[in-house]
C-alpha cells in the first residue's frame, strides 16, 4: 500500500489529483487509477472493468475510442502535432459548429472551457464598456477568478464555493443570483443600472448536479438582457451537442448572444470554443481591441478529434434515441428506488441526469444542497463495488452515450436495486 499509486500521487500532486472532483472527496475512499478505456468501459489498475457514467465529465458521447476518432488521429499524428499556424481543419471545425448552433456567426477555438468563458466575458465587457456580470449560485464556468464566487462542481463538493486568492476587486464585479429565480436577476439589473455587461448561465445546470431550467427561465433571461443592453451568454460547455444537435439554445428555442463550448467539441482532447454574433465577435483581436490568444489554440490533434467526433455524431444522429434511453433509465431507477423505500429525486435532460438523495424536488442550489450526501456516498460505493462508476459527488452530473447498450442499462438498474437498499 505504501507505494500504491494513490500514496505516490498524494506526495507529488495537491490532494493527489490534477482536478479536485477526481479525489473522491465527496464520497470517501481511494480514487480509481485508469489504465485504458474502450466503449462504455474504463479499465482500472485493480484489474476490473467499470461501466463509465462519467464519460471524462462529458466529452465521450460516442463512448471511449470511437474508431472514427482513433483513425483520424492516427492520420493526423503522422502529419505533426502542432504547427502554430493556420490549418484547413480548424476552418472546417468552425464551419461545422456554426452550421449547427442557432444564431452564432463567428467562433474562436481555445483549449479549455475555462478559457472559453473567461474570453466570452472579456468580449462582453469590451463590447459594452461595462464591468459587472451576473452568474448563478452553484453554476460552474471553469476556474477563472470572476467565476469562483458561489461556484458549483468541485468547489461545492469540497465546501469552497468562493475561492481564496480571488481579489475583492474582481469579486465585486460578479453579482450572484439564484438559478431558476428570475426575480433575483431582475432585482440585480434594477440595482445596477447600465453596469451589467453580461449574464452567464448554464442553460441546464450540471455543476450542482443536473438541474433543468424552469419553464420561462431562459426566456426571461433573454428578455431582461435585451431590455438592459446586457450580453446573454449560454455556457454550453456541458450541454453543447449533448442535449440536442444544436445544444440547449436549440432544444429550448432561446437565442443567446454568445455561447461557450467544450467537452464534446474536443472529442476527448483539450479543445473548447466561444462563439457569438458578428457584432460582438468583431471585437476580438486581431479585428478588434479585446485581446485573446493561445500557443496551442486550434491544435491540429485536438481539432481532428473534435471534428471527427462531431462528424460521426451528426452521421449517427443519436439525440432522439438518447432521449428514449434516458427516459427508460430514469423511470427504471425511480422504480428501483421506490421498491427499496429509498427517497430520491431524479433530474434528467437527454443524456445527462442526477440522482439526488433528497425528498424535495431539486430546482436550485438550496434544494440541491438539501440532499443527503452520506446516502449518496453509500449509493456510489455500492454501485462501484458492482462495477458501475457514477460521478463521485452528489453535485456532479451523470452522463451516458451511444455505447451504453440496453444490456448495460439492465446491469446498471439491477445494481441500483441493491445500491438503493444500502442508501436508505
Ligand atoms: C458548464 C461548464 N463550463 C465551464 C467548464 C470549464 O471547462 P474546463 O474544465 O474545460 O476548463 C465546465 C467544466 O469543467 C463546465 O461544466
Ligand atoms: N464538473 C466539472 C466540469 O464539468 C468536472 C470536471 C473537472 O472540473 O474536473
Amino acid at each position: 500500500m505504501e507505494n500504491s499509486w494513490w500514496n505516490r500521487a498524494l506526495k507529488v500532486l495537491p490532494g493527489g489529483v490534477d482536478s479536485p472532483v477526481r479525489a473522491f472527496g465527496g464520497v470517501g475512499g481511494v480514487p480509481l487509477f485508469i489504465q485504458r478505456a474502450q466503449g462504455p468501459y474504463l479499465y482500472a489498475d485493480d484489474g476490473k472493468a467499470y461501466v463509465d457514467f462519467i464519460g471524462s465529465w462529458g466529452p465521450m458521447i460516442l463512448g471511449h475510442n470511437p474508431k472514427e476518432v482513433v483513425e483520424a488521429l492516427k492520420e493526423q499524428l503522422s502529419r505533426g502535432l502542432s504547427f502554430g499556424m493556420c490549418t484547413d481543419i480548424e476552418v472546417e471545425l468552425a464551419e461545422c459548429i456554426l452550421s449547427k448552433i442557432p444564431g452564432m456567426e463567428k467562433i474562436r477555438l481555445v483549449n479549455s472551457g475555462t478559457e472559453a468563458t473567461m474570453s466570452a466575458i472579456r468580449v462582453a465587457r469590451g463590447a459594452t464598456g461595462r464591468h459587472k456580470i451576473i452568474k448563478f449560485r452553484g453554476c460552474y464556468h471553469g476556474h477563472g477568478d470572476s467565476f469562483l464566487i458561489q461556484a458549483g462542481s468541485g468547489a461545492l463538493t469540497h465546501g469552497t464555493p468562493s475561492s481564496r486568492g480571488v481579489t475583492p476587486g474582481v469579486a465585486q464585479d460578479t453579482l450572484v443570483a439564484d438559478y431558476n429565480h428570475l426575480e433575483d436577476v431582475s432585482a440585480l439589473f434594477d440595482a445596477n443600472p447600465n453596469e451589467i455587461a453580461a449574464v452567464i448561465v448554464e442553460p441546464v445546470a450540471g455543476n450542482m448536479g443536473c438541474v433543468p431550467p424552469r419553464a420561462g427561465f431562459l426566456e426571461g433571461l433573454r428578455e431582461l438582457c435585451t431590455k438592459n443592453g446586457a450580453v446573454l451568454i449560454f455556457d454550453e460547455v456541458m450541454t453543447g451537442f449533448r442535449v440536442s444537435d444544436g445544444g440547449a439554445a436549440k432544444r429550448f428555442g432561446v437565442l443567446p448572444d454568445m455561447i461557450t463550448l467544450g467537452k464534446i467539441v474536443g472529442g476527448g482532447m483539450p479543445l473548447a470554443a466561444y462563439a457569438g454574433k458578428e457584432s460582438l465577435m468583431r471585437n476580438v483581436s486581431p479585428l478588434g481591441k479585446v485581446y485573446q490568444a493561445g500557443t496551442l489554440s486550434g491544435n491540429p490533434m485536438a481539432v481532428t478529434a473534435g471534428l471527427s467526433q462531431l462528424r460521426a455524431l451528426f452521421q449517427l444522429n443519436p439525440w432522439e434515441s438518447l432521449e428514449k434511453k434516458g427516459a427508460f433509465l430514469e423511470s427504471a431507477l425511480k422504480a428501483a428506488a421506490a421498491s427499496a423505500g429509498c427517497s430520491v429525486q431524479i433530474n434528467r435532460v437527454g443524456a445527462m441526469f442526477t440522482v439526488f438523495f433528497s425528498s424535495l424536488p431539486v430546482v436550485d442550489t438550496e434544494t440541491a444542497m438539501s440532499s443527503d450526501t452520506k446516502r449518496f456516498a453509500a449509493f456510489f460505493h455500492a454501485m462501484l463495488s458492482q462495477g458501475i462508476l457514477f460521478p463521485p459527488s452528489q453535485f456532479e452530473t451523470t452522463f451516458f452515450g451511444t455505447s451504453h447498450t440496453e444490456e448495460i442499462f439492465e446491469r446498471t438498474i439491477s445494481a441500483a436495486r441493491t445500491a438503493f437498499e444500502k442508501a436508505i
